[in-house]
């Protein structure tokens, strides 16, 4: 029979499912997932205390239970907070916090007057429900997690809504309670809506840390791990996709190939940490001299590729003979002295019906001329 006590425990049950399932998130090292799951095991332990009203001592179903459930929804804005990088209101929150305890005591030891601690609950939970839906939907994101995050913050407001609602509801005392668990109609409708906080926000969360998981196994498979570059796989993809764009608006596509001179001395003289250090300061170097819609990608140990969209032969030269003198010294590790590294260019322009692979070949033939015409030089490719 549906009633707030089953209500109740039945929440305090679907709670304890999720936090099982939360916790198998916690490896995963992204920030905000443990105060969910502290705000889960209060959200639970005060639905709990919620169910025993009328059975144990009301200073642990009032006051015990109120302040563990307002913690939860402070604990989940400060999760959200965390995941999303935003400072936390640490003062605020328990300032805000003390203040809804204090007046709680106050309207039940002081002056007993039940629709007035309901009105501060709810008005409580809704401020809160409203501040993690804004924080939410005004948080950037790509597409993968839009969906996640406008489904959590549209909730969110939904909640506030209707806290808001039950808050004057129960501010004007329009519905006269004996018990704030009383189940009147309009009443089990409200602590419907508040027990749905905790389920709803739990499955909302568990598909954003999922997006943010799967975005970052995401940037591991486009990203080389050492420099930061685009990894082989994915500047295939990005080339294929700049091809398309290509062949609608018949504009110049240009690559450049190049690769470290005699890496294997400076492995050798300086050390393998050296060398890595030099592998992410000449992609660092690169990153500064192109535009935003070249890419640069470590296509091989000490080899790299960029590719210039929209740039015919003779800037593309320009950008090669730039790329070359800036990465003719780059500074070791500590920049204590400098590594002399210079790098060998193969150039190549997009040609007719090229494929992307094609103009790889073209442009590693022209890579092997400059390596063989005595290196630290650039050759372009014949068409
Ligand atoms: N430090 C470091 N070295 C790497 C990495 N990947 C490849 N190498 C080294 O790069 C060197 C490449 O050597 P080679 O292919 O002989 O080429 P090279 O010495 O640059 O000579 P040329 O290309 O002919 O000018 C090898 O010693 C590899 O071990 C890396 O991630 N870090």
């Amino acid at each position: 029979m549906l009633n707030s006590f089953n209500l109740l425990l039945l929440t305090a049950a679907f709670g304890v499912v999720m936090l099982f399932v939360l916790l198998s998130l916690m490896r995963s090292g992204i920030p905000g997932v443990r105060d969910w799951l502290l705000a889960i095991v209060s959200a639970v332990v005060a639905l709990l205390l919620f169910a025993g009203r009328g059975k144990i001592a009301p200073i642990l179903t009032i006051e015990l239970a109120n302040t563990l459930y307002a913690a939860a929804i402070c604990l989940l804005y400060t999760g959200f907070c965390r995941f999303l990088s935003r400072p936390i209101p640490v003062k605020t929150l328990a300032g805000s916090l003390a203040l809804l305890i204090a007046l709680l005591s106050l309207f039940h030891y002081g002056r007993d007057m039940l629709h007035v601690r309901i009105a501060l609950v709810s008005l409580f939970h809704g401020a809160l429900c409203l501040v993690i839906g804004l924080l939410v939907l005004r948080a950037s994101s790509d597409d993968t997690a839009r969906y996640s995050r406008r489904f959590t913050g549209c909730m969110a407001i939904f909640f506030a809504f209707c806290h808001g609602v039950r808050g004057i509801v129960h501010g004007s005392n329009l519905e006269q309670l004996s018990s704030a668990f009383q189940s009147s109609p309009v009443n089990l409708l409200f602590i419907s809506m508040g027990t749905m906080v905790i389920p709803v926000f739990s499955m909302g969360i568990i598909m954003i840390v999922h997006n943010r998981m799967m975005e970052q196994a995401m940037a591991a498979a486009n990203r080389d791990f050492l420099t930061g570059a685009w990894s082989r796989r994915a500047f295939f993809e990005l080339a294929e996709r700049e091809l398309v764009r290509v062949r609608r608006t018949g504009r110049a596509l240009s690559l450049l190939l190049f690769d470290v001179d005699h890496f294997k001395q400076i492995n050798d003289t300086h050390g393998h940490a050296v060398g890595d250090r030099v592998l992410q300061e000449i992609v660092q170097r690169v990153e500064k001299e192109i535009r935003g819609m070249d890419c640069i990608a470590r296509v091989g140990g000490e080899e790299f590729a960029v590719l210039l969209p929209e740039t015919d032969a003779a800037a593309a030269m320009v950008i090669a003979e730039r790329l070359r003198l800036t990465l003719a010294a780059v500074p070791d590790a500590a920049q204590i002295r400098l590594v002399p590294c210079t790098v060998s260019i193969g150039m190549a322009v997009r040609t007719e019906q090229e494929s992307v692979a094609d103009l790889m070949r073209r442009a590693d033939t022209a890579l092997y001329q400059a390596k063989a015409g005595g290196r630290n030089r650039i050759a372009s490719a014949a068409a």
